[in-house]
């Protein structure tokens, strides 16, 4: 099926810890359907590493085999028929841990889209769609994969709805934050934290597990917000290994519940994150974060006096960014493949 008969896109946002598949229409750019899964790369990898390398099956094969799985899922939920559907995905499906690894794009980027690194691959017997896949974004000493498509959806919809932002960093929160600078419709640089990785970490696998309870992270009531400042307040007075270890000592002093720790560790990660925007004086700040991230960057935003250089994107821009962006990106190489 070519670029231009097309009515639908399958949009997948392939991310480190998480899988996200939609049906868009191509036409009015609305989700006929979604699916989420925990089934990210590097779990994909780890997979592929345990049971696929073992019995000969190429990575990507097995990658692609995971996918056609998840594209089934979607098209039984929707009772849709999806073969021959159009599949673009973005994010470490093109790193070297993904399907097959693609080489990055530089900065400086332009976020029209017509800079991005694409690979295309035609349909095969047991994949029977048209695949592309986008590669992300180095600089002299960082990499992105996957918020640079999100980027250049979200500065399409900014523009739409009649916002001009000629100079700003846009945060975008997550397992590697990113904190992309922005001048003229060009990324001209960015750095990479690795706050969400390092809370789920701390979270699970080190000493401070018995000290942290994550079992409700959607209650902002007074004591959790109180932890989760003087977390951020903490992340101004040390550094972070020194930091870190007050969540086990505000256990064994009975400073904070399990419940308010999680809270404070929180704080003490974001904070962290958060505490070089200090120094860039004058950039506005963008927050463009999914609903699960935005209360705690909120709060952080201000806990650091940061508030009054910055503007938070509703999180259902941000949820649909990622599928714009890749429509976006769609549709120039089937014009380019026309004009050519
Ligand atoms: N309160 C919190 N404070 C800091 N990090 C958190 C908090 N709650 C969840 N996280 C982390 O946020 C990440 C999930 O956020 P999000 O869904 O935005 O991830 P993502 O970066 O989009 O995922 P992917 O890399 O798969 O695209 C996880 O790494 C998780 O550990
Ligand atoms: O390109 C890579 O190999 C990365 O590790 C990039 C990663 O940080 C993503 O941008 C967010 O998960």
């Amino acid at each position: 099926m070519s670029g231009l008969t097309t009515k639908y896109l399958l949009c997948c946002d392939w991310g480190t810890s998480f899988f996200r598949l939609r049906l868009t229409n191509l036409y009015d750019h609305q989700c006929t359907g979604e699916l989420i899964s925990r089934e990210g790369i590097a779990g994909t990898f780890d997979a592929w590493r345990k049971t696929g390398a073992a019995t000969g099956m190429s990575r990507d094969n097995f990658f692609r085999r995971q996918l056609k799985k998840q594209i089934n899922a979607l098209g039984r939920q929707l009772a849709m028929n999806l073969l021959n559907i159009p599949v673009v995905i973005s994010g470490m499906a093109s790193s070297s841990i993904g399907m097959e690894e693609v080489p990055y794009a530089v900065l400086p980027f332009a976020l029209d889209g017509s800079q991005s690194s694409i690979r295309h691959f035609d349909p095969q017997p047991d994949f029977p769609h048209e695949l592309m896949l986008i590669s992300g974004v180095r600089s002299g000493q960082d990499v992105m994969r996957g918020e640079e498509t999100q980027l250049i959806g979200l500065v399409t919809l900014l523009t739409l709805s009649g916002e001009k932002t000629r100079e700003a960093i846009f945060v975008f929160p997550g397992t590697h934050s990113k904190h992309m600078y922005v001048r003229d419709g060009q990324l001209i640089s960015f750095d990479t934290y690795m706050t969400g990785e390092l809370f789920d970490l701390m979270a699970h696998h080190s000493i401070l597990k018995d000290s942290v309870d994550l079992i409700d992270l959607t209650d902002f009531s007074a004591p959790n917000v109180l932890a989760f400042r003087q977390g951020v307040q903490q992340a101004t007075a040390s550094g972070i290994l020194n930091g870190l270890f007050t969540i086990r000592t505000n256990q064994l002093f009975d400073t904070f519940t399990k419940a308010e720790n999680a809270f404070y560790l929180s704080g003490l990660l974001i904070g962290t994150e958060l505490l070089p925007l200090l120094a860039e004086k004058g950039w506005p700040l963008v927050l463009c974060s999914g609903s699960k991230l935005t209360g705690f960057y909120e709060l952080a935003i201000r806990e650091l006096n940061l508030a009054d250089r910055a503007t938070t994107i509703p999180a259902d821009l941000i949820d649909q960014a990622a599928s714009r962006g890749q429509a976006m990106l769609f549709r120039n190489q089937t014009l380019k493949e026309i004009t050519r």
